[in-house]
């Protein structure tokens, strides 16, 4: 006789010694279900015989060889809910899930196999009616038991639930109210893949749970076929999160709960479509049923072949080995109930369950718990410290460089006692890391993320401010340079106006309109059409560029060798100059600076004897640094208007005054020729 065989052991026993070693195999339990009244109606023969607590013998109608099969427990028909309860150590998955193992039953076998009778008995013969305590399934024995469990453990836990089914390939929320939608899944490195938006509800009593099975199991798809009458048409995960509270906060808001977890699946079973007699959606059920179940099995076999053990195993083909990928290849404890009928007729189904949970026990996962918060602490405190470590030394070394009144000008509020305490080596918060006290690292966090949020905070509040600023800046520079077009017009105008009109200055040259053409290379815009106004209105002559070589002579041949008042006029261009193509040339009259424009202003009132008001200077590179932005952008407007408004107004004086002085020279035109009628 063939055995096809099982690690060695009860699961419930190798379970009660805990996943020890780094690769843990999935515990397997044979459940044989009674013949059923049809099957015996029938006159179906059994070909299953249970030759031992761990064995079972296949014998084929009409004599063919026998196979035997080896599983952790096997289970026949006589068997009652709380043996299989017993024979499969869930007890101790839940000792397991309350230590922070993720833990997972699932059932498998062939259609009307008895999956779901195992995991929560059969189904209720009227609604409302529950079913006999007798009758409960693995699931309500292990709530009642965890719930017992935890009530005397003496720690606080937090139980959770959440239920979802996979139906035709899509995920569904069977505890959200309202029409069931589907759910993506996700995967992250932290968490595997999860269902992103699934509903978990927090329950503190057997009642609660319980009514939240019976609403999942009333939700869940099911349909009557050939071989059962309340065939369950999709896969149904029921998962309980069991989270022992402690002192420590979470370390991260988008951490998943710790805390284990304890998941029972119930698969949909296997069908051939003509022995169901499934048609339309039934058959479309089925197989997305088979197809997820084929996605499983494969999965399976490539985890147990050795070679192929660390490479890429296709999870990710269903819904179904997304889900139970951690269970199957991962850190996951894992027990699998399988479910067969003994009826001969299902004898090529039950052959292939049998073979999937032998292969399936060969599979070995390495049970992992999360590292609790508490565990985490050390080694996260320790990276913190150094972190913060380091920013302490760099925030002393600003510390000392930085001037306390300008820093308190600035509006940072932190306190730089607080900051310098440490020191004192009583309380010296950065000691050698490992003897560090709780005191001291409460201390460190408290004072030092304090002050960095509020330098956060600082220079959020700066680079708002600095935003503002520069945009108060481009503002006024446009209104700016707007109106230092016009103030440069109207200075002309005057320059011109007063050095024909100022008396003692000699006569100025002859327009080169009565000699000849003006030259071309004359730098200044015109003021009218008039060639005149092509020409330089201090020397009368034709300069080629405020930059040229003769610029020298212009002022003297208007002031003599040296202005009145014994001002040294410098040979550079006036603030008017026309900027240079090249800059950076030689040639190139620097960037008008805050001096032109006095030399302006100081050129102006020499020429009309009159306080000339300050014409407005090129805004400063630094902004001050107690003006607020609306002020600082707006002063600078109104003072070059009120400059503007002073040279208009000085313009129609040294125009009145030139019309009421007669000329000084025979040959000298008269201004009102000259200047451009405004
Ligand atoms: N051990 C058992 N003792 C008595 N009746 C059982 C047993 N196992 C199953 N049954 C009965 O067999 C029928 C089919 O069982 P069940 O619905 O659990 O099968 P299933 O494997 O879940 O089927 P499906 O995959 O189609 O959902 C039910 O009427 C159930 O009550």
């Amino acid at each position: 006789m063939e055995e096809r065989g099982s690690p060695d052991g009860d699961p419930a026993r190798s379970l009660e010694q805990g996943p020890e070693g780094p690769d843990t195999p999935i515990q397997v339990v044979l459940r044989v279900r009674p013949m059923s009244a049809a099957e015996l109606r029938r006159g179906e023969q059994s070909v299953l015989h249970c030759t031992g607590a761990k064995t079972l013998q296949v014998s084929p109608p009409g004599g063919g060889p026998e196979v035997a099969f080896r599983f952790g427990a096997v289970l026949d028909g006589a068997r009652t809910q709380e043996d299989v309860f017993r024979a499969c150590g869930v007890r101790r998955l839940g000792e397991l899930a309350l230590r922070g193992f993720s833990c997972t039953v699932f059932t498998f076998g062939q259609t009307g196999s008895g999956k779901t009778y195992t995991l929560t008995g059969p189904p209720p013969q009227e609604e409302g009616v529950p079913i006999p305590p007798s009758l409960a399934g693995i699931m309500q024995r292990t709530f009642a038991w965890l719930l017992d469990h935890v009530q005397h453990l003496g720690a606080p836990v937090t139980l959770r639930a959440s239920y979802l089914e996979i139906y035709n390939e899509q995920v569904r929320d069977l505890l959200s109210p309202g029409s069931p939608r589907p759910l993506p899944v996700r995967w992250n490195k932290t968490r595997g893949f999860y269902v992103e938006q699934l509903r978990v509800v927090e329950f503190g009593s057997l009642g609660t749970l319980m009514e939240l099975l019976q609403m999942g199991l009333s939700r869940r798809r099911s349909s009557a076929h050939t071989l059962n009458q309340a065939s369950s048409r999709s896969h149904a995960l029921l998962t309980l999160y069991v989270g022992r509270q402690t002192q420590v906060p979470p370390v991260d808001p988008g951490e998943p709960p710790t805390g284990g977890k304890l998941c029972f699946v119930d698969l949909a079973g296997s069908e051939k479509v003509a022995a169901t007699g499934s048609r339309g959606e039934l058959m479309l059920e089925a197989n997305s049923i088979n197809r997820s179940l084929l996605a499983l099995g494969h999965c399976i076999s490539l985890l147990l072949d050795p070679r192929r053990k660390q490479s890429h195993i296709p999870f990710r083909d269903s819904k179904l080995t997304k889900l139970l990928a951690d269970s199957l290849g991962g850190h996951g404890v894992t027990l699998m109930v399988a479910c067969v009928s003994p009826s001969a007729q299902c004898l090529p189904e039950t052959l292939s369950t049998l073979r999937y949970a032998s292969r399936a026990q060969r599979v070995t996962t390495q049970p992992q718990a999360p590292k609790s918060p508490m565990a985490k602490q050390p080694q996260r405190l320790e990276t913190e410290i150094a972190q913060l470590r380091e920013e302490n030394h760099l925030l002393r070394s600003q510390l000392g460089r930085m001037d306390p009144k300008g820093m308190s000008s600035l509006g940072v509020r932190w306190d730089v006692e607080r900051a310098c305490a440490p020191r004192d080596p009583a309380v010296a918060p950065f000691p050698a890391v490992s003897g560090l006290s709780g005191t001291r690292v409460a201390w460190a966090q408290r004072n030092l993320y304090g002050m960095l949020q509020e330098f956060m905070l600082e220079n959020e509040r700066l680079r708002k401010e600095k935003s503002q600023l520069q945009s108060s800046r481009d503002l006024a520079r446009d209104e700016q340079h707007i109106l230092a077009q016009q103030v440069h017009e109207l200075e002309r105008r005057l320059l011109s106006a007063c050095c024909l009109h100022r008396p003692g200055l000699g006569p100025a040259p002859l327009c080169p309109c009565a000699t000849g053409p003006a030259p071309s290379c004359h730098a200044l815009p015109p003021l009218c059409a008039c060639p005149c106004c092509r020409l330089c209105p201090l020397c009368r002559v034709p300069p080629a560029h405020w930059a040229c070589p003769r610029r020298e002579l212009h002022l003297p041949q208007v002031f003599g060798a040296k202005a009145p008042d014994g001002m040294t006029l410098p040979a550079r261009p006036p603030p008017w100059a026309p900027p240079c193509s090249s800059p950076g040339s030689a040639k190139c009259p620097r960037e008008r600076s805050h001096s032109d424009w006095t030399q302006t202003r100081v050129l102006a009132e020499i020429l009309t004897e009159e306080e000339v008001v300050p014409s407005a200077p090129p805004l400063p590179m630094g902004p001050p640094r107690n003006m607020s932005p609306v002020l600082r952008g707006g002063a600078a407007v109104p003072n070059l208007a009120r400059r503007l408004e002073a040279l208009r107004d000085q313009i129609s004086s040294s125009l009145r005054r030139g019309r009421s002085q007669p000329p000084s020279h025979e040959g000298t035109r008269s201004p009102s020729r000259v200047l451009p009628p405004c």
